[in-house]
Formats: C-alpha cells, sequence, structure tokens
C-alpha cells in the first residue's frame, strides 16, 4: 500500500487556518487530519463542526477527521455532512464499536478504529472484518507534540499480522510523535498512514519535512 502523509491542524497556526491548510497541501500531504477532543474522552479541548464547517471549503485533500469524543456514534452525521471522507473513532469510547461503523458506512464514508496505547489488540480484532483503517495511537490521546511511546511498535506489528490475515484493504495509520526518527521504525512495523503535526507544520520547510519523511518510509 501506498504512504499516507495526514497533517494533524492541532500543530497548526490556528489564527490562520486557510493558509495552514493551503501549505500543507502545497508540502504534498495526502489527507489533512481533524482532531476532535471533547474535553471528556480526553482532557484537551480541540475544535468541533463549526470550525470544520468554515474552514472545510478550504481543504482540497480528503478529510481524515478522528474523534476523540465519547459516544461517538452522536455526531456521525454532523461530520458526515461537513464533507469527512473517512472517520475514525475510539473503541474505548464506543458502547457498540459496530454500530457506529455501520453508521459511517451508512453515510458511503469509510469507517477507522482507534485503540489507546493501554488497549490491547485482540479488542478490535472483531472489527477488521468492516473497517478500512485501524488507528494505532503512538502517544495518549488529547495533546499534540508528545514524545512517542515505543511500546507501540508491537502493537503495530501485531495489527499488521492481523490486517494481513483478514486479505481485505485496510490501512494501519499511526498518530503521536511521528518524525524523523519514528517513522522508519513505524513503517518497518506495518504502518502505512502516517499522521504528522508538530514535525510537518513546526519544520522550517515544510514541503522538505513531508519529502524527507517519505523518503525515510
Ligand atoms: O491525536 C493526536 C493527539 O491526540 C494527534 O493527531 C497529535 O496531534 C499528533 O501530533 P504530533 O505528535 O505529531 O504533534
Amino acid at each position: 500500500m501506498d504512504i499516507i502523509v495526514s497533517a494533524s491542524l492541532l500543530a497548526c497556526d490556528f489564527s490562520n487556518l486557510a493558509f495552514e491548510i493551503k501549505r500543507a497541501e502545497d508540502a504534498g500531504v495526502d489527507w489533512i487530519h481533524y482532531d476532535v477532543m471533547d474535553g471528556m474522552f480526553v482532557r484537551n479541548i480541540s475544535f468541533g463542526e463549526p470550525l470544520l464547517k468554515s474552514v472545510g471549503k478550504s481543504i482540497t485533500v480528503p478529510v481524515d477527521v478522528h474523534l476523540m469524543i465519547c459516544d461517538p456514534i452522536r455526531y456521525i452525521d454532523n461530520y458526515a455532512d461537513l464533507g469527512a471522507d473517512i472517520i475514525t473513532f475510539h473503541y474505548e469510547a464506543a458502547d457498540d464499536p459496530q454500530a457506529v461503523i455501520d453508521k459511517i458506512h451508512s453515510r458511503g464514508i469509510k469507517a477507522g478504529i482507534s485503540i489507546k496505547p493501554a488497549t490491547p489488540v485482540s479488542a478490535i480484532q472483531p472489527f477488521l472484518k468492516s473497517v478500512d483503517m485501524v488507528l494505532v495511537m503512538t502517544v495518549n490521546p488529547g495533546f499534540g507534540g508528545q514524545k512517542f511511546i515505543p511500546d507501540t511498535l508491537e502493537k503495530i506489528s501485531e495489527v499488521r499480522y492481523l490486517i494481513d490475515q483478514t486479505e481485505r484493504d485496510i490501512r494501519l495509520q499511526v498518530d503521536g510523535g511521528v518524525n524523523l526518527e519514528t517513522a522508519g521504525l513505524l513503517k518497518e512495523s506495518g504502518a502505512d498512514t502516517l499522521v504528522t503535526g508538530t514535525y510537518a507544520f513546526k519544520a522550517n520547510d515544510m514541503p522538505e519535512a513531508v519529502k524527507l519523511l517519505r523518503e525515510i518510509v
């Protein structure tokens, strides 16, 4: 599978969002990663629907929505209406993960399921028959700019193995602390979709940073 680089807006300059989106797209990212945090599932509150409604118009690449919120099923229609191309929710936040996947698919959108670093891979195994992406968090969700947790590499390899067993087209996304030091290891462990926030947006030369990230994987 081709490598996808998804730029997390959490690390960009919020005072000039449309410009930041264009900057990321011009730098060659494949997707824009939109991190929704509710202050409940994670401690932080980021942004939600009104912001996507206004900046969504500026996004020309696929929109990769990452819901770090409780009871995600309540918000699927809203993000579908706002043009999300893929919606990822947390296994830990859903009473009935299969119902969330089905709801996302009912809107003609790709569905991702995510696990925190402490959640065993076995938890998501039953959903591999229907999801389009698995997101293994490589930091504890809630904040950008954290240090990558090396123990998650084993988890990524486990997910890779299970995905390969299904023979389905499922992307393996990783998110948190992705940079030139970690990207090679992540790819070796089986990741094919890299979310990058701090590394890309805070780089002096974003196109060069994205290029180097691709080269290393
Ligand atoms: O979902 C999250 C954090 O919860 C991420 O998307 C981070 O925002 C990635 O940021 P960096 O670690 O690349 O700064």
